[in-house]
């Protein structure tokens, strides 16, 4: 059973965004500092790139989500997804369409990528669709193709528009969440600034600020 605020604080992390070796480790300690959500998110230069390293990879975070009862999504990659029978997946604009989402993976959280009003507006003719992300709110160094931020008034328009819960994604770090406030926004998603964060119990707490 999701818990109706898995939203709050959504934590996404791949291998490359930490040492490998620290991957699994970094992880549990997010989810034992309040981490609501996960995402595997396997992607960018010095990912694995072996699906059978992947999947193996993969599965060891799932089992830790499931120690600490947070929800498990897989970003991007529908197979990966449904081999695992993953709590949900998130994907953007430019992969798999949701519509084939929507209908490979019923009854999943299914987050979807928007980064303006007329984005939301099409989103919200899917009521499958369980939350949108969206950013980026500020300039990020996470994600290379990243559109340009929309800052939190652009995430205070979409969020007014919104059929569904948002998170806001993107250059969120401690020293600026409290610029979500009164955005309506129902949680924050984060790459660096847990993944990088020395003390994270310290910066997980922070994070939650923005309510
Ligand atoms: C919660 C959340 N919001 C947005 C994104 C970005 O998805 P996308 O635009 O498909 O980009 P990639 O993450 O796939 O590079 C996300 N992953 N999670
Ligand atoms: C995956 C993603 N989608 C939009 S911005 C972004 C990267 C978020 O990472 P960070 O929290 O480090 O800016
Ligand atoms: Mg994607």
């Amino acid at each position: 059973m999701v818990k109706s605020n898995y939203l709050e604080t959504y934590f996404i992390c791949g291998t490359r965004d930490v040492d490998m070796d620290d991957f699994l480790l970094t992880l549990e300690t997010s989810l034992k500092n309040g981490v609501t959500c996960y995402q595997f998110r396997e992607k960018g230069p010095g990912s694995l790139t072996s699906p059978t390293y992947i999947y193996k990879t993969a599965q060891l975070a799932q089992r830790l989500c499931q120690q600490y009862d947070v929800p498990f999504i897989v970003n991007d990659d529908l197979e990966l997804a449904l081999k695992l029978n993953a709590d949900g997946i998130h994907v953007g604009q430019s992969d798999t369409a949701i519509k084939e989402v929507i209908q490979a993976f019923p009854n999943k959280i299914i987050g979807l990528s928007c980064h303006s009003v007329a984005e939301i507006k099409s989103a919200n003719e899917h009521p499958e669709i369980s939350y949108y992300g969206v950013g980026p709110v500020f300039s990020t160094t996470s994600k290379s193709d990243a559109e340009p931020p929309i800052y939190p008034d652009g995430l205070k328009e979409c969020v007014a528009q919104a059929s569904k819960p948002v998170v806001a994604i993107g250059g969120v770090q401690v020293d600026n969440v409290a610029q979500l406030k009164g955005t309506g926004v129902a949680g924050v998603s984060v790459i660096s600034a847990i993944a990088r964060a020395k003390d994270k119990q310290q910066v997980i707490k922070q994070l939650k600020s923005y309510q």
